[in-house]
């Protein structure tokens, strides 16, 4: 990372997951006057950080992070041309754009990291899948690792193809937990429960179970296992929720899938 800080990091697109990357980064020590941000629209957050604003691009940063929507690439691509000479490490968080998508606007010589970070990174619990194209060299996927680890977890991928679903699971997953915790507050209102304290009794359980579930020893399964008395409360609503045509598990799967399939369909912008 003092590497990052030397040289600097340009960011080309600078909102949610942009801005969750950089509060994290911030957070760990990163200087802002290291950051040079590329955005028409930043927020007040992003104006108010010190960094270095659409203004002209140092000429050897250490990484490009590329974190604007799928659809905007033909548009903003451009900005960087002059930084594709191979000394500087390209990332994309893009979902479905392709590493042959950065290698034909930035040249086949150019290291390129395709990663999927979630924004659980602004409080440096995210995680992010990583794969590099035949130009990243292991320095380059240890900074890209560095950079991306000093907001949370990082795994590398195998391939390229394995980041439709690394997208459909934890690039996307915070809004299924978010989704979940909406659910469940409103499902405890629905049972007499005030607003608030349904609210803040389902956000604490989700976020106990997620710290559990991390910590424990024991599998996600067992934990479930731990909480179920035999003809208790929780095999009552387990009953429901794992029900093989209308539970979880169909239901994640199928919007896994969707998610997935969306994702590839991004491929082609
Ligand atoms: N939001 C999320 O949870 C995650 C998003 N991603 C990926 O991150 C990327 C950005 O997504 P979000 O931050 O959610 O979208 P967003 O819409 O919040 O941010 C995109 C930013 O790009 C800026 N922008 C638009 N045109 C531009 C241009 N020509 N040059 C520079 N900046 C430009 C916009 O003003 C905006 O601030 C997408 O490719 C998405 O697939 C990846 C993982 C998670
Ligand atoms: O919804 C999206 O397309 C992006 C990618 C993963 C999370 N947000």
């Amino acid at each position: 990372m003092s590497d990052v800080a030397a040289r600097g990091l340009v960011l080309l697109g600078c909102g949610k997951m942009g801005s969750a990357m950089l509060a994290g980064w911030l957070a760990d020590g990163l200087p802002a006057t290291s950051v040079w941000v590329i955005d028409p629209h930043p927020s007040d957050w992003v104006q108010a950080q010190g960094l270095h604003l659409n203004a002209p691009l140092p000429a050897d940063p250490a990484i490009v992070l590329i974190a604007v929507k799928p659809q905007m690439m033909g548009d903003a691509l451009p900005a960087l041309r002059a930084l594709g000479t191979g000394a500087t490490l390209f990332i994309s968080v893009a979902a479905g754009t392709p590493l042959a998508r950065f290698e034909e606007a930035f040249g086949p010589r150019t290291p390129v990291v395709r990663a999927m970070p979630n924004t659980p990174a602004a409080i440096g619990q995210g995680i992010t899948a990583l794969v590099g194209n035949s130009r990243v060299g292991p320095d380059q996927m240890a900074l890209a690792q560095a950079l991306l680890g000093a907001v949370g977890q990082t795994v590398l991928l195998e391939t390229e193809a394995q980041m439709d679903a690394v997208t459909a699971v934890s690039g996307s997953g915070p809004a299924y937990v978010f989704h979940l915790i909406e659910t469940l507050a409103a499902a405890g209102t629905a049972q007499g429960l005030p607003d608030a304290i349904a609210l803040q009794l389902a956000q604490a359980t989700v976020a106990g179970a997620g710290a559990l579930a991390q910590q424990a020893d024991e599998n996600p399964a067992q934990l479930r296992v731990n909480v179920t008395s035999p003809g208790g409360t929780t095999q009552a609503a387990l009953a429901v929720l794992m029900d093989p045509d209308t539970g979880f598990p169909a239901l994640l799967t199928r919007a896994v899938a969707a998610a997935a399939d969306r994702s590839r369909e991004l491929a082609n912008g």
